[in-house]
């Protein structure tokens, strides 16, 4: 049992709310809706309750029930309402754990998800919140640049209105993009890059780990965002930031990535600051690979979010 848990938007009795969203609409790959399911069956509940939290678990409505009976016309977009469905109900969910002052852990499910849980958290902080997108991907195509049509390349670009689709209307929030940073990028469209660079959003790439060290990166990031430290933090961790050494069992695995201990530095560093409000661990895809693959992929997401949460600081 930790003693004291320590952070600025919490309130004791600390609380942690495991919010499970087994959604894989956002992408084409069969299998994320299971990532949740499989994180808990590992024992993450207990262990978060071992480390002294209290923890509400609750889920999104099903999103089978979510679906339409049909899709409206969208060009190559997939599942563009049922995405917007299920990220309604998220962000309903995450806003009222939120507005509770309890930490809101989304269980995914793919990286689409964002959109629901950054509008949620948002809606209850404000905005002074501040967004560390943590991915090898940008994750900002709008509708008319992405190549692939899966929503979870573009929750960026819906939960800040730079895609501005009516199906999100409902998104509407006082994000920040000078409130956003992005760390472990490498994989990123050309159209992505020219949006990035647009509107100058800040970005640390692989280089820029390789470059400084992940530790240099975590300060540059909040000297940027939130130099005093006095702002609530979002953390909206895609596990494909890891190298796939690390993390194999996800849908869009590229090579080159964080070490197992940077991601765990990264955790480390946030929870420190105190000002974590909100996470979502993704696109773990229980599917993908072998069972060995599943139960590291698995172990990794548990590990990153009880460093989040003060595991291993003293
Ligand atoms: N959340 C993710 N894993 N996103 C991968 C996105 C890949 C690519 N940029 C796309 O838009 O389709
Ligand atoms: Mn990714
Ligand atoms: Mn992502």
């Amino acid at each position: 049992m930790y003693t004291t848990i320590s952070n600025k938007f919490i309130k004791a009795p600390f609380s942690v709310s495991l919010i499970s969203a087994p959604f894989s609409g956002g992408q084409g790959k069969l299998g994320t809706e299971y990532g949740a399911e499989e994180m808990l069956k590992f024992g993450l509940a207990n262990q978060i309750e071992q480390m002294g939290y209290v923890v509400n678990q609750l889920s999104i409505e099903a999103p089978e029930n979510l679906k339409p009976l049909s899709e409206p016309e969208s060009g190559n977009i997939k599942n563009i309402q049922w995405v917007s469905n299920v990220c309604k109900e998220l962000s309903s969910k995450v806003e009222q754990e939120c507005r509770a002052r309890s930490l809101a852990i989304t269980l995914g499910g793919d990286h689409s998800l964002g959109i629901g849980s950054l509008d949620g958290s948002s809606k209850a902080y404000g905005d002074d919140l501040c967004v560390l997108w943590v991915d090898a991907h940008a994750d900002i195509n709008t509708f008319d640049t992405t190549e692939s049509g899966n929503i979870h390349g573009c929750p960026v670009a819906v939960a800040y209105r730079i895609e501005k689709s009516p199906i999100f209307n409902w998104v509407q929030n006082n994000l920040r993009k000078d409130r956003l940073a992005y760390i472990g990028l490498r994989d990123i469209d050309r159209e992505e890059m020219k949006i990035l660079k647009d509107l100058n959003i800040k970005v640390f790439t692989m280089y820029h780990i390789d470059k400084y060290g992940i530790s240099k990166v975590f300060d540059m990031a909040m000297e940027y965002m939130n130099p005093n430290l006095d702002r609530p933090i979002h953390l909206s961790f895609d596990i494909d930031c890891l190298d796939p050494i690390y993390a194999p069992s996800t849908g869009t695995p590229v090579r080159g990535g964080m070490t197992s201990r940077e991601g765990h530095f990264l955790c480390e560093a946030i929870s420190e600051t105190g000002c974590l409000v909100a996470i979502d661990l993704v696109e773990v895809n229980p599917r993908i690979g072998d069972t060995d693959s599943l139960s590291i992929t698995v172990e990794m997401g548990c590990s990153l979010i009880r460093c989040a949460i003060g595991e291993s600081l003293l």
